[in-house]
């Protein structure tokens, strides 16, 4: 079985078409996003490629004093364009002059790009920050059926590893830009002392664009495979994690273990295969730059009458040029390395954006009036049928039981009236108002919801009531009060503050629910809807929390999906749920 499932892992780590779209378009988007930053940053880029090329074309005089007689051929030319420059400015080009000149322009450079790539440093970390806030406000607009459509673990991974990797690509990006506008001031400054040695600069990136393009796509395709399996690694070991004790309690972990393993060793893998396309390039760079220097060298000296001065100069800056081109060529395989996770994120994105929830702060406040009143209500999940034609009257301010078979329909019903389910056919109505004409944000704040699988957060008890609420400690003793929770709470060290552990693995699984009912109590709901919240309390103790339940009528209408027997004992009305319909039994 683990085989089978590692070999699944594997097809997983494929890339797919559709998260291909997007990648590459990083450098556009957050030029979009901070057009300011990015044009500020571009200026300070250039500006410190000017501060070297002008430092460097500085170099010419100085090497002309430091070697008075280097000119050979060339005492007879023109002055070149730096003692233009000083004969116009009327200044004597003296040797501590020129060092200070050079000095003063290679400490602009360093602050112009310090502040540049501060700049870069600020936008990565706003860039990635505003990703995660897109992503999350995104996720929580979004209709709740697209959580069930993917693993929480995909979405764990957008947020934390693909959003830092997309800063990553970022600032590669831009520190590779930053290179590349200083290699192209040097080619200018190459241009000005030898056309024909800027040619042969020009010939040369074009051929270590085609000999370093294969290094680049197989770090590409290892970035691509690297996010797709850590996603993989991110979305199981939550998985695991989730369910760890009935896999430990059934021996499951050496079943388990591997598939994690497999997948940590396909991400060693991609790893490996960045590293070598990196150092591999990394190596062809000496000889590759030998043997273009070699040539420069062989056709000033033999093919041109270059001035030794110049020669020197040129040689410094052909130097220079070929370290910005390496650099240049690490920054952007550093770049494609990440690049395709941003792709994954936007996709994510862009997803959550097209599952947002329509209206749901528009139309009237709900009033529940005589009730909620389902008229011809289907609901379909794809092609599987699981209500049809309800007809049925929920009345307000009293108790409703519904009951039937296990998998006839009942939270999807409980789905219907709380608007996270769309109904195919039919319609609902609050107090007569159809449910598509309320404000569906208002109506859930009036609904107090106990699910069948209770979830609490690693976090106290008082917190875990209250929520992000504004509840007072005296409120939330009152809701665990009616509840049946104080007791067993009033006894915890610490008491509200105790921390119920990891989805409350420190309380009992009925101490769990009690505090999920206190959770919605404390809301003080016009509506409680309570799906099996008393299937794992004692008799006694869910004797006394439906005897508190009941007393909250009429004030609230209460819908109470049971199995036990308990609770249409207790109830108002009593309706059955199956075959796909809904009838009243009792009244
Ligand atoms: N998000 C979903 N996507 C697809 N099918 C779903 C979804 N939720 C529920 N179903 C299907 O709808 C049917 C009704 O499920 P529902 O949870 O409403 O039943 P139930 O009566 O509450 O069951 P139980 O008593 O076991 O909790 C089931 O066949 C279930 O498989």
């Amino acid at each position: 079985m683990a085989k089978r499932s590692a070999r699944a892992s594997v097809q997983s780590a494929q890339v797919g078409p559709a998260e291909e779209q997007e990648e590459g378009g990083f450098l556009a988007y957050f030029a979009r996003a901070y057009p300011l930053r990015t044009a500020l940053m571009i200026a300070l880029l250039i500006l410190a490629g000017l501060a070297e090329g002008v430092g460097l074309v500085a170099l010419l005089p100085l090497v002309g004093l430091v070697l008075p007689n280097a000119g050979g051929g060339s005492s007879e030319a023109p002055p070149g364009a730096t003692e233009r420059f000083f004969e116009t400015l009327g200044i004597e080009p003296t040797l501590g002059l020129i060092l200070t000149l050079i000095v003063l322009l290679m400490t602009l450079r360093a602050i112009a790009m310090w502040l540049a790539m501060r700049q870069v440093g600020f936008t990565a970390a706003m860039v990635s920050t505003r990703l995660r806030q897109r992503l999350i406000k995104a996720l929580t607009e979004a209709d709740w059926r697209h959580f069930s459509r993917q693993p929480t673990g995909h979405l764990t991974a957008a947020v934390s590893d693909q959003a830092n990797r997309s800063a990553g690509a970022y600032a590669d990006s831009c520190a590779c830009a930053a290179e590349a506008i200083q290699g192209i001031i040097y080619l200018a400054v190459v241009l000005v002392i030898s056309p024909l040695a800027a040619l042969l600069a020009v010939v040369s990136g074009a051929f270590m664009a085609f000999v370093f393009g294969p290094f680049v796509r197989r770090t590409r395709n290892a970035g691509k495979r690297q996010a797709i399996v850590m996603r993989t690694i991110i979305s199981r070991l939550t998985e695991v994690l989730a369910a760890i004790k009935p896999v430990k309690a059934m021996g499951q972990e050496t079943e388990v273990w591997p598939l994690l393993e497999h997948e940590t060793r396909a991400f060693e893998e991609t790893q490996r295969q960045a590293i070598v396309a990196r150092e591999s390039a990394a190596a062809f760079w000496d000889p590759i730059a030998t043997l273009i220097i070699a040539i420069g060298l062989y056709l000033a000296l033999t093919k041109t009458s270059v001035p030794l001065t110049e020669l020197v100069v040129l040689a410094v800056v052909f130097y220079r040029l070929i370290t910005k081109a390496s650099q240049v060529q690490r920054r952007y395989q550093a770049a494609v390395l990440n690049g395709h996770s941003f792709g994954m994120l936007m996709t994510a994105v862009h997803a959550a954006e097209r599952a947002r929830e329509p209206r749901v702060h528009a139309g009237r406040v709900p009033q529940l009036g005589d009730g909620i009143t389902l008229r011809g209500v289907a609901v379909t999940y794809g092609e599987h049928q699981v209500l049809s034609g309800i007809d049925l009257t929920i009345p307000a301010g009293r108790m409703t039981a519904i009951t039937g078979p296990s998998g006839s329909g009942k939270t999807t019903l409980m789905d219907v009236i709380t608007g996270l389910s769309p109904v195919s056919a039919g319609m609902v109505s609050i107090g007569g108002t159809p449910l598509g004409e309320v404000d569906m944000g208002a109506w859930r704040r009036s609904i107090g919801y106990v699910p069948q699988e209770v979830l609490l957060f690693f976090d106290t008890i008082r917190a875990n009531v209250a929520l992000a609420g504004t509840a007072t400690d005296e409120e939330v003793e009152a809701a665990l009060k009616a509840a049946g929770a104080w007791s067993f709470v009033r006894e915890l060290p610490g008491g509200l503050d105790y921390v119920v552990g990891e989805r409350g693995t420190r309380i009992s699984g009925g101490q769990r629910q009690r505090i999920a009912i206190a959770r919605a109590l404390v809301r003080r709901p016009k509506l409680l809807i309570l799906d099996e919240a008393t299937a794992g309390l004692d008799t006694a103790t869910e004797a006394a929390v439906l005897e508190t339940v009941l007393a909250l009528r009429p004030g609230v209408t209460i819908i109470a999906v049971s199995h036990q027997p308990a609770v249409p004992a207790v109830a108002d009305r009593i309706i059955e749920v199956g075959g796909g319909s809904a009838r009243v039994v009792s009244s």
